[in-house]
């Protein structure tokens, strides 16, 4: 019997540098962590929530950035119940690169995929580069939901992932989403004990 009444996975990706990692670890060990390095390929972490008396297991799926991993991290997409697509509001660069992501959401991951958009690092307020009104059109255009936050502070990073999986589930009652408790990740399955602390190439 599953120790769980949904499952949903959720696979972060955006420009490098943008805070995914840190995003995670906050949500999933409450920490920010000192001297983040880059991720290479992808990385994989689970953590269970209780939303309203119902116990929601989360996988939650952290790609890397750079463009050199984009073929691995782009098989990843189709399995995904929920996208968070991440920008730092303190890179311009990094929100002019979005339209790029949301063509590769198009062409990888499934129609009834659900997508947010983070803009991140928001204690850096004195060096913001996209003012929240403008992300919050392009949202909006593009029918994503919006959210600001902060890894390092710990700002909006768990209502990130709750309010998704409230989403999620808002969802599956509705029988909206792809039932994707049996289509795994690349590399999913009876490995995936140990991937939870490493890469996945
Ligand atoms: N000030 C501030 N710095 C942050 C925040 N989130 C992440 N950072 C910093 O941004 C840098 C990149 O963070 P990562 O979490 O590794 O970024 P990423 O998007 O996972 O990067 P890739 O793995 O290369 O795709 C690190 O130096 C973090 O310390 C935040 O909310 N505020």
């Amino acid at each position: 019997m599953e120790d769980y009444d949904y499952l949903f996975k959720i696979v972060l990706i955006g420009n490098a540098g943008v805070g995914k990692t840190c995003l995670v670890r906050r949500f999933t060990q409450g920490l920010f962590p000192p001297g983040q390095g880059a991720t290479i390929g992808v990385d994989f972490m689970i953590k269970t929530v209780d939303i309203k008396g119902e116990k929601v297991k989360l996988q939650i799926w952290d790609t890397a950035g750079q463009e050199r991993f984009r073929s691995i991290t782009q098989s990843y997409y189709r399995s995904a119940n929920a996208l968070i697509l991440t920008y730092d509001i303190t890179c311009e660069d990094s929100f002019r690169c979005l339209p790029e992501w949301l063509r590769e959401i198009e062409q990888y991951a499934n129609n009834q995929v659900v997508t947010i958009l983070v803009g991140n690092k928001i204690d850096l307020a004195e060096k913001r580069e996209v003012l929240r009104q403008r992300a919050e059109d392009f949202a909006e255009a593009q029918s994503m939901l919006y959210l600001e936050t902060s890894a390092k502070e710990s700002d909006n990073v768990e209502k990130l992932f709750l309010d998704l999986a409230c989403e999620l589930i808002r969802e599956a009652k509705q029988n909206k989403l792809d039932n994707n408790d049996t289509a795994p990740m690349p590399g999913e399955g009876k490995t995936i004990s140990y991937l939870s602390c490493c890469s996945l190439m």
